[in-house]
This record gives C-alpha cells, sequence and structure tokens, in this order.
C-alpha cells in the first residue's frame, strides 16, 4: 500500500511570510519603489515584519559616462542580486526597464506590478513644448532612443548627455546646463515632481522603451515561497504588456546601445504592441506595430515575436552594433 504524501501536502499551502527584506538602490526613487512595495506586502501581509536594505550600485557610481558605455543595464542589478544570493535580501525591486532582458541564472522576475504612466516627458523652465525650443537649443538626454527621435524631429536642437539620479538630472536643468530635458514620467510622479512636467510626449513618435514605468520584482528561483507570497502585488494587464515588450527588445539583442522602444497595451484580451529601432541620428528607422488576441504570457510572447521578426524583415539588424543575438 502506498503512503499518502503527507508533507507535500501540507506543505504546498505556505503560512504568510514572517519577515521580509526588500533590496534596493539608494537613489530617492528606488527608495520610494521599495517603500510601495513595502505597504504593498504589509497590507497583504499586515504580520510580516518587511525591512528595506538601501545598497550602491555601479550604475550610482559611475555618473560621468553615458549607460550605453559603461555596461549597460546589468549595472543597476547586480549588487542587489549579490544580496539575494548571500540571504540579505528576500526580494529586489527594480524599475522594469533596467532590467537585463534574459535574468541570470538561478534569479527569476517574480513579479511585475502596475504600470504607472509609460510616457517620456519634457521638463523646462522656459519653454512649454520641444515645438517652442529654438535653433540650438540643448536637450538633456543620455537615452539612444529617445536622442534618435529628436534628432529625426528636430534636426535643430542640440542633444547633450544627461545621467544622474533625478535630483541631480533636475539641478542640472535648474542651473541652465540644458534649455529642457526629457525623462520618465514615471520617475518624476512617483517623487511628487509632476508638477514639472511641460509635456507628456505622445507614444508615436516618442516610443517609451521596454518596461518603462512599470516596477519589476526578482528573486532567486530556488526561493521556496516567494513566488506565491509576491503574487498578490502582480498585476496581469503590465506583466503580459511588458512580457511582449521584452520579448522584441530580447529578439534584437536587448542592449542600450541602440535606439530601441517597445510599448504595448492589453486591455480586454486584446494588445497593441509598436516598436522601433532607429539610428542614433534618426536618419534610419525600422518601425513596427502589431495587434491581436493575447490571453496568455505565450500569446503575449508570440506578439512580441511578430513585431520583432516584422523588425528584422524590415533591416532592423544593420541597426545593431553586434548584429542579431546568437
Ligand atoms: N534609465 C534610468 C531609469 N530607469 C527607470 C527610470 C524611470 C522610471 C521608470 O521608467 O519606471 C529611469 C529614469 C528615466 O528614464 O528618466
Amino acid at each position: 500500500m502506498s503512503q499518502l504524501p503527507i508533507s507535500s501536502s501540507i506543505s504546498s499551502i505556505s503560512s504568510p511570510p514572517q519577515r521580509l527584506v526588500i533590496a534596493s538602490r539608494e537613489s530617492r526613487l528606488a527608495m520610494w519603489q521599495a517603500e510601495h512595495v513595502r505597504d504593498c506586502l504589509k497590507k497583504h501581509y499586515p504580520e510580516c515584519d518587511v525591512q528595506i536594505l538601501g545598497m550602491t550600485t555601479r550604475g550610482d557610481q559611475i555618473l560621468d559616462k553615458a549607460l550605453s558605455k559603461v555596461g549597460g543595464k546589468g549595472l543597476f542589478v547586480k549588487e542587489l542580486e549579490t544580496a539575494l544570493e548571500d540571504g540579505r535580501a528576500d526580494l529586489a525591486v527594480h524599475s522594469l526597464k533596467d532590467v537585463p532582458m534574459v535574468m541570470p541564472q538561478g534569479f527569476d522576475l517574480s513579479c511585475v506590478m502596475a504600470r504607472e504612466d509609460a510616457r517620456d516627458a519634457f521638463v523646462s523652465n522656459d519653454y512649454a513644448s520641444l515645438e517652442d525650443l529654438p535653433q540650438g537649443a540643448i536637450v538633456g538626454t543620455s537615452s539612444l532612443r529617445r536622442e534618435s527621435v529628436l534628432r529625426a524631429q528636430f534636426p535643430h536642437l542640440e542633444i547633450h548627455p544627461l545621467r544622474g539620479n533625478l535630483d541631480t538630472r533636475m539641478g542640472k536643468l535648474d542651473r541652465g546646463e540644458y534649455q529642457a530635458i526629457i525623462l520618465a514620467a514615471a520617475g518624476l510622479k512617483r517623487l511628487g515632481l509632476e508638477a514639472r512636467i511641460r509635456a507628456l510626449l505622445p507614444i508615436d513618435p516618442y516610443t517609451p522603451a521596454a518596461g518603462q514605468g512599470a516596477l519589476g520584482i526578482e528573486t532567486l528561483s530556488k526561493h521556496p515561497n516567494i513566488k506565491e507570497w509576491l503574487a498578490p502585488l502582480s498585476n496581469l494587464p503590465t506583466l503580459y504588456a511588458v512580457t511582449a515588450e521584452r520579448m522584441v527588445s530580447r529578439q534584437l539583442g536587448g542592449s542600450c546601445e541602440v535606439p530601441l522602444a517597445a510599448y504595448a497595451v492589453w486591455s480586454e484580451d486584446q494588445m497593441q504592441i509598436r516598436s522601433f529601432v532607429a539610428s542614433v541620428d534618426g536618419k534610419a528607422i525600422c518601425l513596427a506595430s502589431a495587434q491581436g488576441s493575447v490571453r496568455s504570457l505565450a500569446e503575449a510572447e508570440a506578439l512580441g515575436l511578430a513585431v520583432a521578426q516584422d523588425l528584422i524583415l524590415q533591416g532592423a539588424a544593420s541597426l545593431l552594433p553586434n548584429g542579431l543575438p546568437q
């Protein structure tokens, strides 16, 4: 006679968490995001002791170079992953835009939370919109994606690099180093700086980066209960959208050394997605969009794949510094 698998049936009903540690970067935006996750966890698990472990990453230290030149997205997440590996933290909160398209071995993107405004924002003290900027005006951005669209739309503007955390960037604008800067609206809204936004840039042509405006929670793949514990924090429309966006980006190499945009919206089983790959000077662009029924993660990935294939058929590979992956 076979025995009932008593222990496994008991362990599948896990008890609520008693203590959770969130690893976060120390910038004001990262801390806001970690506190947001902490508050959401406390709401679902009032008995749980939720702590935040702040840490400085290489991406926060190297401020004098364009992001595309210092090693890209992984830069902001490595130190946090080490904290997960060492057991100092259970989860790491990231702006999803900064999370590499392929997760390193042993780590999972375990939760995607509801998206803030995904659009880019125009911020200036003297001008109400990009259209109002005079010949030679200096616009700050270190995003090759933003630079490419700006150069295509407004060849008379000067695009200068702009790095550092949000407060640093705003400070540089306010000291007159730029006539205007372009930032993600999500970060400004989260930090209570929404009033500084002079204009929200339309998705066409200013298509956001994959994952922009969404929060991702990374955990160790082998953590026994964390995915189940995080499930109430996840947002399905956002998860479907960013899954498609990240698929496009991954197919094209997922690097920030190339202007690459992908933005999707999902509602009522329908997804719309739009993406481009372009040259930094804005002179060459491959643009694709698609719409289709999406009722699963696999269908979200399939729509993203179709858009990537459309871009590749249009010659997107010739715009990628290292060609197509593999
Ligand atoms: N690349 C840095 C970064 N990562 C996430 C955000 C903003 C918040 C978000 O997109 O969730 C920013 C700043 C910006 O692009 O202006």
